[in-house]
């Protein structure tokens, strides 16, 4: 498997060539002839508004009330001790929590202004809207590196021929700063990068569906500090064509790479509630709760 557009087989060298050489070949076979994006409705990032969401596992109440406003094209950090319900909130973003079976939630979840959670919205919109990035990596690791990116396509319905989906597989390997990588060798597994490739792959499969938010569940805690600066440049270029939010344990991370920043808390035996949001430059130089405080100069969680 080649790379390149769909080519025309042109006589190798010696081969026979008629009196006056052959015809131009037909423009969509042309190797100069741009290939268009795949989708050339290309969407804008979205503001992602959650309006007091609580939810349950069973009957224990793990989030009250949580509202949050996740601005288009920023990047929001989600940030608090363990089991505050980070995850859980960033999963009720693309609806993933009602997979779980025990799961209830209330609340609504606004995608520019539409609730994903409306009667009649399908799961597989919020999906395409609203992609996510695991804590683990995890692309099909038999799966070609090509064919992981394009991986997520059906999901859109539309159908790409040959040329777009190339397009597509450098575009978003490059967005995921991964392309100069892997670009000679397209056809091996996902499976045989190291890990820090394989979630940049992931980001690359991710981008590929074209979504208006990407959520991150700590995506550089199974990495090493070198990868990890990677994924970090990778988010901060990303954040101008896709609204990120981002939970994270690491506070220089959150730091680094966020515009805004939520800290949640659980208060023993109490569920998750959002103590303190805004700019994170303010978050991190003047909190103005106690507890936001101690928390981001690591005094407690
Ligand atoms: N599938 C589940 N079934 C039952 N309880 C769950 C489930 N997932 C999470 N919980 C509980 O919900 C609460 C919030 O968990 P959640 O994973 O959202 O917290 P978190 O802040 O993301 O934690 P961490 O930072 O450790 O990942 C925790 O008490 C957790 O035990």
């Amino acid at each position: 498997m080649t790379h390149a557009a769909d080519t025309q087989q042109f006589p190798a060298q010696g081969d026979f060539v008629p009196p006056g050489g052959y015809p131009p070949p037909p423009p969509m076979y042309a190797a100069t002839a741009p290939v268009a994006p795949p989708f050339a409705d290309r969407p804008q990032p979205a503001s992602l508004d959650a309006r007091a969401i609580s939810a349950w596992f069973g009957a224990r109440k793990v989030l009250d009330r949580v509202s949050l406003t996740m601005q288009a094209g920023e990047v929001t950090a989600l940030i608090g001790p363990s089991g505050c319900g980070k995850s859980t909130f960033l999963r009720i973003l693309n609806r993933m929590h009602e997979l779980v079976p025990s799961a209830q939630l209330a609340g609504e979840v606004l995608l520019d202004g539409q609730d994903i959670y409306a009667t009649g919205r399908r799961i597989t919109e919020a999906r395409r809207d609203i992609g996510m990035v695991f804590q683990k990596p995890n692309p099909f690791p038999t799966m070609s590196i090509y064919n992981n990116v394009i991986a997520g396509l059906k999901l859109t319905g539309k159908r790409a021929g040959r040329a777009e989906k190339d397009y597509l597989v450098e575009e978003c390997l490059t967005k995921a700063g991964l392309w100069r990588e892997v670009a000679d060798r397209l056809n091996q597994p996902g499976g045989a990068l190291s890990g820090g490739q394989q979630q940049r792959l992931c980001i690359a499969r991710s981008l590929a569906v074209r979504p208006r938010v990407l959520l991150m569940d700590e995506p550089c805690s199974a990495l090493d500090p070198t990868s990890t600066r990677v994924i970090e440049e990778t988010i901060s270029e990303l954040a101008a064509e896709v609204t990120i939010i981002i939970v994270t344990h690491n506070m220089q991370q959150a730091n680094r790479v966020s515009d805004q920043c939520a800290f949640f808390l659980a208060e023993q035996g109490q569920p998750g509630v959002i103590v303190e949001y805004g700019p994170t430059d303010a978050m991190f130089g003047d909190p103005q709760d106690p507890r936001t405080a101690d928390y981001v100069h690591g005094r407690f969680g």
